[in-house]
């Protein structure tokens, strides 16, 4: 079972800091995207190309039923909110969902140029927020604990993690 669950859009921080998570815990982290790319064989422009966003969200669905299995920090893609078997999965889990929220006009800028995010890639900053409006309910249902990222480092978003959730004694009741 996973020990901390980050769900949020892209850019607000999953990957920076559920690494720093792993680090600081010693547990393994799982970062869903870099999952659906190594299982895939393909980079997510590729998948994206090849069987639409409709497949990618295939792909994220069963890599997500695979690592809420495992003992470990799972970083989720930003998109994993937009289905409800995913909701559904994030909801019924036993441990911490974390949602790291930012002002949308703040994520766009910090993604907005990476040719490895299709969906921003192809929005303008009105289009950006229009999908942050769209999906700020989905997070806040899946999430537990709600933390702003827009004026923090990623170690002070892990520092509040840390307050929040004691992982020693997690793991202890999980091992
Ligand atoms: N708190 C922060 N302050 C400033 N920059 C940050 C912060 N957190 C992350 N970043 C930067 O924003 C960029 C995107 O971060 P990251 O890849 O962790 O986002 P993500 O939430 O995993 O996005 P995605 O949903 O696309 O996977 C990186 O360049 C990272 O260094
Ligand atoms: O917000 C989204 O829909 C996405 C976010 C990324 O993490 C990737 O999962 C992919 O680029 C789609
Ligand atoms: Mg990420």
């Amino acid at each position: 079972m996973a020990s901390v669950v980050l769900v949020g859009l892209m850019g607000a921080g999953k990957t920076t800091i559920g690494q720093l998570l792993a680090q600081k815990t010693q547990l393994d982290l799982i970062d869903l995207d870099q999952k659906i790319v190594a299982d895939a064989g393909k980079r997510i422009p590729d998948i994206f190309e090849e069987v639409g966003e409709i497949g990618f969200r295939q792909l994220e669905t069963q890599a997500l039923r695979e690592s809420l299995a495992q003992n470990v920090i799972l970083s989720t893609g930003g998109g994993v909110v937009t289905q409800a078997v995913n909701r559904m999965l994030l909801k019924n889990c036993a441990v911490p969902v974390v949602y790291l929220q930012a002002d949308a006009s703040v994520l766009y800028r910090r993604v907005c140029g990476d040719n490895n995010r299709p969906i921003a890639k192809n929005l303008n900053l009105q289009g950006f927020q229009d999908l942050a409006q769209k999906r700020a309910d989905f997070y806040e249902e899946v999430s537990d604990l709600t933390i702003k990222t827009d004026d923090t480092t990623p170690d002070m978003v892990t520092a509040q993690i840390f307050s929040v959730y004691n992982f020693g004694e997690m793991n202890q009741l999980l091992s």
